[in-house]
């Protein structure tokens, strides 16, 4: 026992990654709870909104572990850290524990909160919120947990999902703050589930419809170095949970 117990939301898979850098990769997730954010469109407020604590369970890294390898077979792949924000969990012991049986980790935080221990990772998606989340970015942590990241061997993407003009201009400035990171935009899910209703029906055509929005604007723009890539799991499975 390490003496660290992470706040634990859900843990699922394998699945494939649905965002991002890593999409299609099989993985497992790790939700965690709790958030120090509370986006507008989110889309996984089971583990956000504080009147669902009493589902997040206390688990040491062991167990936790323990989960992930009974899930994956007891074959190594890549751990996706997801929550709310895992930034607010200690998920070194995790990480070292998972390395030291070949396992990878990648976590995906809004990055509001830089640590030492991101250096340690093997994947960092840093997913600023755009304005319509009505949260605000604070510069000075995202850089902070840029530095973290590259500390390590970590490598690290950016990730943004836009919903309109202002959305799309707050992707634009930010990748222009780091041209050398990759950066992914994704269309936002306007019909994101209420928490407990993952069989709320989810508007795959007004998404797509954004998505294609997106595209001419990224050609318009000439803007090369963005990838757009849609949500691959609400593709397949629409809001449901635990995919
Ligand atoms: C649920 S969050 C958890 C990790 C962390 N709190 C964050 O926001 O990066 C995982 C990813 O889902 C994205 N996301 C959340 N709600 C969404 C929605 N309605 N449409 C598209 N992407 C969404 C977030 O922007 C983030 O990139
Ligand atoms: N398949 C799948 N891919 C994902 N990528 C990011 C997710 C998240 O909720 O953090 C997610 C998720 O919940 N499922
Ligand atoms: S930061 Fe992530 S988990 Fe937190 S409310 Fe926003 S999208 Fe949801
Ligand atoms: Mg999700």
């Amino acid at each position: 026992m390490t003496g660290q117990i992470i706040r634990t939301s859900e843990i699922f898979g394998p699945t494939i990654q649905g965002e991002g850098a890593l999409i299609g990769l099989p993985t497992v997730f790790v939700r965690t709870g709790g958030c120090d954010y509370r986006c507008s469109w989110c889309d996984s407020l089971h583990a956000v909104d504080s009147a669902f604590r009493h589902e997040w369970t206390p688990m040491s890294p062991e167990a936790i572990f323990q989960e992930v390898t009974r899930l994956s077979g007891g074959i190594p792949l890549t751990v996706s850290l997801s929550g709310g924000n895992p930034a607010v969990q200690p998920l070194e012991p995790l990480i070292e524990l998972g390395h030291s049986h070949g396992y990878r980790f990648a976590l995906e935080t809004q990055g509001s909160i830089a640590r030492d221990w991101f250096a340690d990772l093997d994947v960092l998606v840093l997913s600023p919120k755009p304005p319509s989340s009505g949260m605000r970015t604070d510069w000075d942590q995202l850089d902070a947990c840029l530095t973290a990241g590259s500390a390590g061997q970590a490598q690290i993407a950016l990730k943004i999902v836009v919903f309109d003009d202002e959305d799309y201009a707050f992707a634009r400035r930010t990748a222009g703050r780091y041209p050398d990171t990759p950066i992914y935009l994704q269309p936002g899910n306007h019909t994101p589930p209420p928490p407990h209703d993952d069989a709320a029906h989810v508007d795959i055509d007004g998404i797509m419809d954004r998505m294609l929005w997106l595209v001419a604007k990224v050609t318009e723009d000439r803007w090369y170095a963005a990838r757009i890539l849609p949500q691959l799991h609400v593709l397949l499975w629409g809001n449901k949970r635990g995919v």
